[in-house]
């Protein structure tokens, strides 16, 4: 943006004026109209006066061309640059406007003038007048010459705020009230549209939530879990397609406007204000792009918040509990559920229940317990998926899962949730052994064999998920090893920001 804006600065579009010959002509004679009418000296005051009118309406018309072009530096977005031409520009036409009607006055008022004779007081007038005129000229000429050579940034943006922000200064106070000029207003219309695309899109995306939203005061949501997974995925495409397509635009833009910077620069030599209007114009369309395109970026932001960690139409924390078998999991969750609220679902155990429930995939999931080994992830996330979905609570402990790099990927995923962290539960292979083998509760893995197995796929395929959360700072090792209470103090420590927050009742 800098850029293109830099590259107007460094080609502006107006050229040095000159006052016109006419003009000088006029002051020429009106100054020296006494030494040529001497041969007809009653004749000199009604020419003075009448070549002083001629003259006040040239400034005038004069000036209405300088307005034109100070309107053209505002156009650029120079507001401030244009704001001291303004006054300048009007100037000369008020002085002459001023000493005219001192003219008229003394012509008037002529029997009653007896210090000085009329003549000289007249020419008196015009010297000053022409002096005035002059240096209010040279001052404007002054300045153009220095906005050509000016090499800063148009302070449109600046400007447009300006007004629309009270101020305590007189001058600023000044500005606030007055009109806003055409390029502010374009400006203004610019935003109401941006404003306009955007409560659309606010509208949208509204919309896209109400589909999440529960439809009763049940446990059980409305929606179809499968769909809303779907929808929101499609969402997230389309709008990164809309995204990349805008951006193409705008780049397309930014393309015209350098191709027209470099137009722009043959207009200084030209003159030509047509291309200077196309360029304005190009500007805009810049403005409105990239507008539209941060909107687009704000709105795809909203999208991805609102598709990461929800379920069901609500905002979920989750916890991997993660760590080998027999470390001590499932005790400390226990612990956790009570104290900290959160709702412990084990992937074992859902496989477990799965097996009992005489599911299709029970011989498979059973097969793959005995032997140590990961069930396919789609029937673990499924599983959790509905668990998770059936349950009132928003804080979730997920023991035993994602138990290899497939399962985590597949995870984040389908459910599009990331853990808050990750609780790593430390302990040596010995000591798991040995409670694996005194916990006693029937289990058709606990056996030596089968333990063996366990912590082989531990190693291969377990710690490297470890690993990977660690890369992104999320693992909380706790030393399981510990007595069970002791282990429970350094949890404590961890969960310790989702305590319930305590209620004062009155
Ligand atoms: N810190 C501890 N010290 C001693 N024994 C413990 C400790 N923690 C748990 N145990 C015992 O070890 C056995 C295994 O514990 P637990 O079931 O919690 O482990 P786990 O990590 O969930 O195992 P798995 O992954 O096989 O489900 C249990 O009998 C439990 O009482
Ligand atoms: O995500 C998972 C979780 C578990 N398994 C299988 O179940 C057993 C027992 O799991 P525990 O967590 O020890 O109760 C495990 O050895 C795996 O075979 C799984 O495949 N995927």
């Amino acid at each position: 943006m800098a850029h293109e804006r830099g590259g107007a600065a460094r080609h502006p579009p107006l050229r040095r004026h000159q006052p016109p010959r006419r003009t000088r002509c006029l002051a020429s004679v009106a100054i020296s109209a006494p030494w040529i009418f001497l041969f007809a000296p009653d004749m000199i005051s009604p020419l003075l006066c009448s070549s002083n009118v001629i003259l006040l309406v040239l400034t005038g018309i004069f000036q209405q061309y300088w307005v034109h072009q100070v309107r053209k530096v505002r156009l650029q977005g120079y507001y401030v640059f244009s704001q001291k031409l303004k006054h300048i520009a009007r100037l000369p036409f008020a002085t002459i406007a001023s000493r005219t009607a001192l003219m008229l006055l003394i012509m008037v008022c002529q029997p009653l003038v007896h210090i000085l004779s009329v003549s000289l007081l007249l020419r008196i007038a015009i010297v000053v007048e022409v002096t005035c005129a002059g240096c209010f000229m040279g001052l404007y000429i002054w300045h153009i010459h220095r906005y050509n050579s000016l090499d800063g940034q148009p302070d449109i943006l600046r400007s447009l705020y300006s007004a629309l922000q009270p101020s305590n200064t007189f001058e600023d106070q000044r500005y606030y009230d007055a009109r806003l000029s055409e390029q502010q207003m374009a400006l203004l219309q610019y935003q109401r549209e941006n404003i306009h695309y955007l409560s659309e899109e606010v509208l949208r995306l509204q919309e896209c939530l109400s589909k999440y939203q529960r439809t009763d005061a049940g446990t059980t949501p409305q929606v179809d879990l499968a769909h809303l997974l779907a929808s929101r995925d499609q969402e997230l495409r389309a709008l990164t397609a809309e995204m990349n397509q805008v951006h193409s635009e705008l780049q397309l833009a930014r393309g015209l406007i350098d191709e027209k910077d470099s137009e722009i620069q043959h207009i200084r030599v030209s003159n030509n204000q047509d291309n200077f209007e196309l360029w304005a114009q190009l500007w805009m369309l810049q403005q409105l792009w990239l507008r539209r395109y941060f909107a687009l970026l704000i709105y795809l932001k909203l999208i991805i918040e609102v598709a990461e960690n929800t379920l069901g139409g609500k905002k979920v924390t989750v916890v991997f509990v993660l760590g080998g078998p027999g470390s001590g999991k499932g005790t400390q969750c226990a612990n956790i559920v009570e104290h900290f609220g959160f709702t412990h679902l084990s992937a074992g155990d859902l496989l477990r229940a799965e097996i009992k429930s005489g599911s299709e995939n029970g011989t498979m999931i059973e097969n793959m317990i005995k032997e140590g080994k990961i069930v396919p992830s789609e029937v673990t996330i499924k599983l959790l998926q509905e668990a998770m979905i059936k349950k009132e609570n928003d804080k979730f402990l997920i023991d035993g899962f994602p138990r290899n790099e497939e399962n985590r990927a597949a995870f984040e995923n389908v459910t599009k949730i990331s853990p808050a962290f990750v609780l790593f539960f430390d302990c040596s292979e010995e000591e798991m052994e040995r409670r694996l083998l005194g916990r006693n509760q029937g289990r058709v893995d606990d056996n030596i064999e089968t333990i063996k197995k366990r912590f082989k796929t531990f190693v291969e395929s377990s710690l490297p998920v470890i690993e990977y959360y660690n890369s992104k700072d999320k693992v909380k090792k706790i030393d399981a090893a510990k007595p069970i209470p002791e282990v429970f103090e350094d949890v404590k420590t961890i969960f310790a920001p989702y305590a319930p927050k305590v209620v004062f009742h009155i």
